[in-house]
């Protein structure tokens, strides 16, 4: 094989800026990403996302050098028809010599030194090289001072486009948070990237700032050359601007497609079903389609569920499921959700026709499994065996409460406000240990926002709801209809609700911790 980094390429076939090619990293036994290949277009916003552990931090340290992949090869392709081959690269050269700029999780700028300041290091290299790298360079050399000049102008146009501009001498650690994001960004365009890579930059932001940080990553992708790798967990960010998405899942591709596409594939629902409800519920209730809602029927992951490592760990041991219908689905030990759904799928696929018209019988079972948790709600002291005249709250409307969790909550009779408006401390817990969140019931206060929403008023949450700002299964932010046996959202095609038909007990979902 080749051993030059570089290569030659052909003008002209660059339609793709970056090619990850059977991209394997391993960590002793660990698989963090196994046999990856995907490609990122240039001029355009392409989106890595995936649960927690998913792999795609490992994606770009590999990419940026700062990992060396155990197999596969990463090509970047310049716009001058050069290609270099990243994982051969020294890694101080791919920023300089590929162009790839890239972002961090946690923010790292200069806090003490000024915007410009920061966004003048940035350009250091370019400026030590007008200078011939000596002192004299940096007072004589008319190339120094024209580099310095431009240096500063290039500083002061990405302070404007991060509309930063006005706090040009004010020390960087004095911004707000979504403000130094943006700074990191404008820093890393300082560098003339043809890749910019953004490890989560929306994460911490509120929706101000998320709005401004899309207008930029929209300016960049529309007014430079710049093609943007983007690992993102807001979903409204990656459903916004990506032009294209890849899912990994324990450190596999599950889908690679537009936004639409990924966003209604079974798998990827499945696999964000181990992460926070606010999370899963963007995806269910945008995609609502019962046969999803149907797929995802397979019950948490034991083998990737809390507490466990959330990285593929390949292994051959091999396991059955049950379902409540009775079918069997065996499945790997180490099998991820988006497994589990393909092998259910395989399963009903082969699924002779006489089984299928087993339906009625089906659906008395799942009747009898939806009624069957009420009876094991012993910790819940206030619980009801329907909603009073038969209709229930929108539990959604109560921050912190996803239509998983409220499906949940009716599922263990609770079904209104004034409900968890009464809970008591015990209340609260046993809910907690039954939706295994840990303290997040008190932190959120959910008993305050059930008083106020029982009392008829609202919350800032509940209004921003209402106002269709937050997505909900619920064809109206006030309706709801759970447990009438419809689907909440008949009129909109969307999500079941809880206590439909469809709502066999499940044990609850496994999650897969928070960020880093
Ligand atoms: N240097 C390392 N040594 C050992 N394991 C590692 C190392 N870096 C990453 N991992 C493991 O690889 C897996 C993938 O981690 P990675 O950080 O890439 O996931 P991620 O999708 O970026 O997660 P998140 O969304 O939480 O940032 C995890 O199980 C992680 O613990």
């Amino acid at each position: 094989m080749d051993t030059n980094p570089i290569q030659k390429a052909n003008p002209g076939m660059n339609e793709a800026i970056l090619q990850v090619e059977h991209l394997s990293m391993k960590f002793g036994g660990l698989v963090a990403i196994g046999d990856l290949s995907f490609q990122a277009r240039r001029g355009e916003i392409t989106a890595l996302i995936g649960p927690n552990g998913a792999g795609k931090t490992t994606v770009f340290n590999c990419i940026t050098g700062f990992y060396k992949p155990s197999e596969g090869m990463i090509t970047l392709n310049r716009a001058d028809g050069s290609s270099f081959m990243l994982e051969r690269l020294p890694n101080h050269e791919i920023p300089a010599r590929a162009k790839v700029a890239r972002t961090f999780q946690n923010i790292r700028l200069f806090s003490g030194m000024t915007l410009l300041e920061n966004l003048l290091v940035a350009q250091h290299n370019k400026l030590m090289k007008a200078s011939g790298y000596t002192l004299l360079g940096l007072f004589g050399f008319p190339s120094y001072r024209k580099a310095s000049a431009e240096s500063i102008d290039l500083a002061r146009h990405w302070l404007e486009k991060a509309n930063l501009v006005d706090r040009a001498d004010d020390p960087a650690g004095d911004l707000p948070y979504g403000a130094q994001r943006r700074l990191e960004i404008a820093r890393a365009m300082c560098t003339g990237p043809e890749l910019l890579c953004l490890d989560e930059p929306a994460a911490g932001l509120n929706p101000k700032e998320s709005a401004a940080l899309n207008e930029l990553l929209m300016d960049i992708k529309n007014n430079t050359g710049t093609s943007i790798l983007l690992i993102e967990h807001d979903m409204s960010v990656v459903m916004q601007i990506s032009d294209h998405v890849v899912v990994l899942e324990y450190g596999r591709k599950i889908s690679d497609g537009s936004p639409q596409s990924v966003r209604t594939d079974p798998r990827v629902i499945a696999a964000y079903l181990g992460v926070d409800d606010e999370e899963v519920e963007t995806v269910l209730t945008e995609v609502g389609d019962e046969d999803v809602i149907e797929q995802l029927d397979t019950g948490p992951d034991s083998a990737h569920g809390p507490g466990t490592s959330s990285s593929y760990l390949a292994g051959p041991v091999s396991d059955t499921i049950g379902h409540s219908e009775g079918e069997r689905v065996t499945v790997s030990k180490g099998a991820s959700k988006a497994a589990q759904i393909d092998a259910r799928a395989a399963s009903v696929a082969s699924r002779p026709a006489a089984a299928k018209s087993a339906s009625p019988a089906k659906a008395a079972a799942k009747k009898a499994a939806a009624k069957a948790p009420a009876a094991k709600a012993e910790g819940i002291s206030n619980r009801l065996a329907a909603p009073r005249a038969g209709k229930a709250d929108n539990l959604t409307r109560i921050k912190g409460i996803g239509t998983v969790n409220e499906k949940k909550l009716n599922e263990h009779g609770i079904f209104h406000f004034d409900q968890i408006g009464a809970w008591k401390k015990a209340d609260v817990e046993a809910a907690e240990a039954y939706l295994a969140f840990d303290g997040r019931i008190a932190r959120e206060e959910w008993v305050k926002q059930a008083k106020l929403l029982g009392q008829g008023k609202g919350t800032e949450f509940s209004r921003r709801l209402d106002a269709g700002k937050v997505a909900t299964s619920h064809a109206s932010g006030k309706t709801a209809s759970a447990a009438s046996g419809k689907t909440a959202s008949a009129a909109s095609g969307k999500t079941a609700s809880a206590a439909s038909g469809k709502a066999a007990a499940k044990p609850v979902a496994g999650k897969r911790g928070g960020r880093k």
